[in-house]
């Protein structure tokens, strides 16, 4: 929590402000009871009518004055709170911009969100509290205690006996209801899990029919978070009114041994006036501190859970710095092997092979056999165990990885578009493009003609996800995003599967042409797809066991035959 409200340093005048405001507010709250002290036994019991206009505009003085103070410091602390807010969401987004997919796939995507928004949002409230209460509350227990006891020391000894069972009955609170609270973050991460997978997922799960099983799913979890809730709040319920029943018996305890007191001409009434309101500051103060310990372990689950994204250390540094063009258009593998974290086999071992510019290189093999994780690798999405990967004759590790990925035009297997126009989704690529290079990428990507038919053309929204179009479409605007950056290194995974064989042709054809000084990496589920690839690697369980051309593969791998006879006919194949 501590590490958290260093962030506030910032705001360090803004809350020295608030302190001060606070200060002023607190002493004019001590100041009033004094001067009511007054009006009531110099003023009223003397029937001296002057006296109590003079302390009563005083009195509204002192007031207005601590009135001001409390809403001007309540507005810097909003400010400096929200400040450090959203200060906090854009260290853990840039920091978690830095991770590679590994610390994606451990902390989850679902539980990186719950933590940006809701956990900020817990320490934002307690950070508004805690300015506004961490000076008030010290200085009315203090100040009113010092009050109290000024006015009638005897009579203190009441708070003196009702105090330990006030703050008992606190501290009881919080061990009960403390731990809960890292229980309710963690089930609304659940929620928030569960809430995406259906929301993304939604097609499927209407084309499956899986409504009520998803349904059933999310009331469980929803379920979890309501009752867990309800047990902390259930406890948290108790604060209240075990606080006003204590605070009621003080006072009715000082009323009663306060009476006694002015029956045997010990007090003025006044000063009994006085005193309970004193007290009731006191007790004030400590249900604001019991508040305080309610808010802030809360915010210190959160502060946790923020704290162990923003100290998760990227798994391998961003150190080289190296510029990656020693020769353009090349990629090596050598010895490549890479384990994801946990798992027990390597999901690709010993890998080697080199492409050289004007090249198409293709990567066929059954499913889960290493295609995507061997793609991966080259944008350095995951750092791989041994062995070295060249981009343009140099060693990602030692060029920086924005070096690296500029080299790079990569063609995702699922394509992911963003809200925008279809132009702005090609630029995305390439920043700076022109319109005639936004034009002549969608031209090679074979989405000219779709483009135009679309209402707007170039300048046509895409929906969330590019929900309004087809999945070839998307495909192709990927694919232009890849082309306009002409890259050194184009990296193709299975992206041409979801085109119909006549654009996959046509698509490849327009390609060589804009490929001349490049290399291409493709990944492909159809042979047909690679039959005229200049090196084809058949990959299988995440080890190379056939690399060459389609003939000689042919004729001397057994997989790739199989492959190939399950889809083309002995024509084609000939
Ligand atoms: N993020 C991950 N964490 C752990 N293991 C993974 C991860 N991604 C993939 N794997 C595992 O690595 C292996 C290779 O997966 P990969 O996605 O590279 O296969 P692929 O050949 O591209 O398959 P497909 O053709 O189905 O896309 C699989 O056994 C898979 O279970």
């Amino acid at each position: 929590m501590i590490k958290i409200l260093k962030n506030l340093s910032v705001y360090k005048w803004i809350i020295l402000a608030v302190i001060g405001l606070v200060f002023i507010q607190s002493m004019s709250d001590l100041f009033l009871p004094t001067l009511m002290a007054d009006i009531i036994d110099k003023g009223v019991v003397r029937g001296d009518t002057s006296y109590i206009w003079k302390i009563g505009g005083f009195m509204l003085l002192v007031s207005a004055l601590g009135a001001c103070a409390s809403i001007i410091a309540s507005y810097y602390s909003s400010k400096a709170a929200m400040g450090m807010g959203r200060d906090l969401r854009l260290k853990v987004f840039n920091h978690v911009e830095k991770f590679s997919l590994q610390e994606f796939d451990e902390v989850g995507t679902a539980s990186l969100i719950t933590r940006t928004t809701n956990d900020i949002t817990q320490v934002q409230q307690v950070v508004i509290m805690m300015l506004r209460m961490v000076i008030s509350a010290p200085i009315m227990l203090i100040g009113g205690v010092i009050m109290a006891v000024s006015m009638d020391a005897k009579l203190s000894l009441v708070i003196v006996v009702t105090m330990p069972f006030l703050i008992g009955s606190i501290l009881l609170i919080l061990y009960k209801g403390v731990p809960l609270f890292q229980t309710v973050q963690k089930r609304l991460d659940r929620l928030n899990l569960v809430l995406r997978e259906n929301l993304t997922g939604i097609r499927v799960i209407r084309a499956f029919n899986r409504e009520t099983q998803e349904k059933e799913r999310l009331k469980k979890a929803n379920k979890e978070l309501t009752d867990i809730s309800i047990k902390v709040n259930k406890i948290m319920a108790f604060m209240m009114p075990v606080m006003m029943l204590v605070m009621n018996l003080t006072v009715v305890g000082i009323i009663w041994f306060g009476g006694v007191r002015i029956d045997n001409g010990g007090m003025q009434i006044g000063d009994l006036m006085a005193f309970i309101q004193y007290v009731m500051q006191i007790m004030f103060a400590l249900v604001m501190a019991s508040m305080m310990f309610v808010m802030v372990p809360r915010a210190a689950v959160s502060a946790t859970r923020i704290n162990e994204v923003l100290d998760m250390k990227p798994s391998f540094l961003d150190e080289g710095t190296e510029k990656a063009d020693r020769v353009h258009g090349t990629l090596e593998f050598e010895h490549v092997t890479f384990s994801y974290p946990g798992a027990e086999e390597p999901a690709l071992s010993d890998i080697s092979f080199s492409a050289s510019p004007g090249e198409i290189t293709a990567i066929i093999g059954g499913t889960g056999s290493g295609k995507t994780t061997l793609v991966n690798l080259i944008p350095r999405f995951y750092d791989i165990s041994s062995g070295t990967i060249r981009v343009n004759g140099v060693d990602i590790r030692k060029s920086s990885q924005d070096e690296v990925r500029s080299k790079i035009g990569f063609v995702p297997q699922k394509a992911s578009l963003f809200t925008g126009t279809i132009s702005e989704n090609i630029r995305f690529g390439k920043q700076t493009a022109t319109q005639d290079e936004v034009e002549h990428a969608a031209r090679i990507a074979q989405a000219e003609d779709f483009i135009s038919s679309m209402k707007g053309g170039y300048e046509a929204e895409i929906d969330q996800g590019g929900s309004n179009l087809s999945g070839g479409q998307k495909q192709r605007l990927s694919i232009a995003r890849a082309l306009i950056r002409k890259p050194d290194i184009y990296i193709f995974d299975d992206s041409f599967s979801a085109l119909d064989y006549k654009t996959d042709a046509n698509l490849r054809a327009a390609l060589k042409d804009e490929t001349k000084n490049s290399t291409v990496l493709l990944v492909a589920q159809r042979v047909s797809t690679v039959v005229d690839a200049d090196r084809i690697i058949v990959l299988d369980e995440g080890h190379i066991v056939g690399m060459g051309t389609h003939q000689e593969l042919l004729s001397t791998n057994d997989i790739y035959r199989e492959i190939a006879l399950s889809q083309l006919t002995e024509e084609e194949i000939a």
